[in-house]
């Protein structure tokens, strides 16, 4: 059996949008509601997809803001990126613009796989961010967009499957399409 091909990713976005709480749904498959700043932690997951075994590993970053420097290991073995906001925050989206900035001036690549995902979209009344809103940045940053909720499990695994499958896509046959919120 051939080995499982390593792929980084690294989850950023402001304090407090839920990426933490993505990477404990996708790898421990819980929500945990309360809430603690991350410093830095990274999971790691096996993840099979179109017949091809991954070992994925996330690295969490502690939030940002627009006034944060990317730090440099960023940049470095990272092979794509999933920009977090949540959708009951317009500040959040547009701190995923600013940190894209960064990081295209840092990684000097504009070709990076990038997921941007609204999450915590169970929030409808607090909702100040509509899809529309964040597909456009992400048509602009050139992403995939996905609107999840960690709490209700919605589409969490598939933020996952699409940044494996952007970084994929070079030597393989993948799909692009995007999911919105599906409200049950
Ligand atoms: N309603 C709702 N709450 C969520 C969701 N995801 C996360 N939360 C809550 O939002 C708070 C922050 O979640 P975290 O996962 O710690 O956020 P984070 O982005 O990792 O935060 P930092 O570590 O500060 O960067 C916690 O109280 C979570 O329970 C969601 O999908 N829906």
């Amino acid at each position: 059996m051939p080995e499982a091909k390593k792929r980084k990713v690294a989850l950023m976005g402001s304090r407090s949008v839920g990426k933490s709480s993505l990477a404990i749904q996708f790898v421990q498959g819980q929500f945990v509601d309360h809430y603690e700043p991350t410093i830095e932690n990274t999971f790691n997951k096996k993840v099979n997809l179109h017949g091809s075994e991954y070992e994925l590993y996330l690295v969490d970053t502690a939030g940002q803001d627009e006034y944060s420097i990317m730090p440099p290991e960023y940049s470095v073995d990272v092979h794509g990126y999933v920009l977090v906001y949540s959708i009951d925050s317009m500040k959040s989206l547009e701190v995923c613009q600013t940190l894209h900035e960064k990081l295209i001036d840092l990684i000097g690549n504009n070709n990076v796989p990038i997921v941007l995902v609204g999450n915590k979209c169970d929030l409808h009344a607090d909702r100040q961010v509509s899809s529309e809103e964040g597909r456009r940045l992400a048509a602009e940053i050139k992403a995939v967009f996905l609107e999840t909720s960690a709490k209700n499990n919605q589409n969490v695994a598939d933020v996952f499957h699409k940044v494996l499958s952007e970084m994929e896509k070079d030597s393989g046959t993948l799909d692009n399409g995007e999911k919105k919120c599906v409200i049950s």
